[in-house]
């Protein structure tokens, strides 16, 4: 058994107008890794350190980590399969801000996976992990959802199909697209705006989010960018959740002003994303979104792109150092 390390990209949930069936990765144009690290050796009996810049915002007590349970669910997957598994030393480097919107169980989450399947020879294919990871994400949230799950951990922008198999589809990326992101410090739990949304939804917006979804999917394969873009418009949790984000109105009217393609929120939030034609005008818009929207130090804005990678894993050398935020 060879020791290894995970990296699991942040993502965008939703992507605005896919609530719950849109998902896209991420990639810091800059070339720094965005995104939670497991690293898995083996040991006498089951350990899990935290550390990264955001180890301290965790829930106290290895039991109560996602990464923990993660564990527990594998070695149950395995012994129904037959298969054995032998203790491992696990250690999460927590990158990622809890209740940010970027992802971030789903990073831990993936990241646990893809370790452990990894380190015991890959016993599970890439929908079976994926069902794992849904259920474990579910566990957090009260709700399965794969729109972070699946582009952490196959990159690029996928879409659920709702079928056993596959669980994804992924869609042709636009490589001139750049993404401006902005965490603004403070936490959204996901299961709260979940639960601020209504259980059902009118007749019209049905109709809005199935045309639009349709659209966009045909757009992106067709190479119209332009149109992908007229319809990235959340009309499924937007109305709902701004509210719960200082700021969100301003940030959008500027990056209207800017020329952004597309403006909303990441995945439950309070992250926000703005869709830009070049690099040079994400910068701009993360600079506004820098001085205006961050509430306090812990937030922090990205220029990125989404990648076509997701999550990596490769052999753990004894002098890895793994990068923080
Ligand atoms: N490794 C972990 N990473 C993130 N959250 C964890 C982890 N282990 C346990 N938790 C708990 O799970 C909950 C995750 O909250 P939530 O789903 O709202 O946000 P998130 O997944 O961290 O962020 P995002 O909004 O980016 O999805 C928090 O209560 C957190 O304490
Ligand atoms: N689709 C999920 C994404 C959470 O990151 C939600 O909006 O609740």
């Amino acid at each position: 058994m060879k020791a290894l390390r995970a990296y699991a990209p942040a993502s965008i949930g939703n992507v605005s107008l896919g609530f719950d069936v849109l998902g896209a990765a991420l990639a810091p144009v800059d070339g720094s890794q965005l995104g939670d690290v497991v690293d898995i050796t083996a040991a006498e009996s089951f350990s899990l350190t935290t550390v990264g810049t955001f180890a301290h915002k965790l829930p106290a007590g290895a039991d109560n980590n996602i990464v923990t349970k993660c564990y527990h669910f594998f070695c149950q997957a395995m012994e129904k399969h037959g298969k054995a598994t032998t203790p491992v030393a696990l250690t999460l480097h927590k990158n990622l801000p809890i209740g940010s919107g970027l992802g971030s169980s789903a990073s831990s989450i993936v990241a646990a996976f893809a370790a452990l399947n990894g380190y015991f020879d890959c016993p599970f294919d890439e929908d079976t992990l994926l069902h794992m990871m849904g259920e474990l994400e579910g566990q957090i949230s009260g709700s399965i959802h794969y729109d972070n799950v699946a582009p952490c951990y196959q990159g690029g922008m996928t879409l659920m199909t709702g079928a056993q198999e596959p669980v994804t589809l992924s869609l042709p990326l636009n490589p001139t697209w750049y993404y401006a992101i902005c965490y603004s410090g403070i936490s959204v739990s996901t299961a709260a705006a979940r639960d601020i949304l209504p259980k059902q939804v009118e007749m019209s917006t049905a109709l809005t989010f199935g045309r639009q979804l349709g659209v966009f999917v045909h757009a992106l394969h067709a190479g119209e960018f332009d149109l992908a873009a007229s319809v990235m418009k959340d009309v499924i949790a937007e109305p709902y959740r701004k509210s719960l984000l200082p700021g969100f109105d301003d940030a959008r009217a500027f990056s209207e002003r800017e020329g952004a393609l597309a403006f909303g929120i990441s995945g439950s939030g309070p992250t926000v994303f703005a869709v830009c034609s070049s690099e040079q005008q994400a910068q701009r818009i993360a600079r506004y979104l820098d001085e205006n929207y961050i509430q306090n130090e812990d937030g922090f804005s990205r220029v990125c792109q989404i990648p076509q990678a997701g999550t990596v894993v490769s052999p753990l050398n004894e002098n890895d150092t793994a990068p923080a935020l």
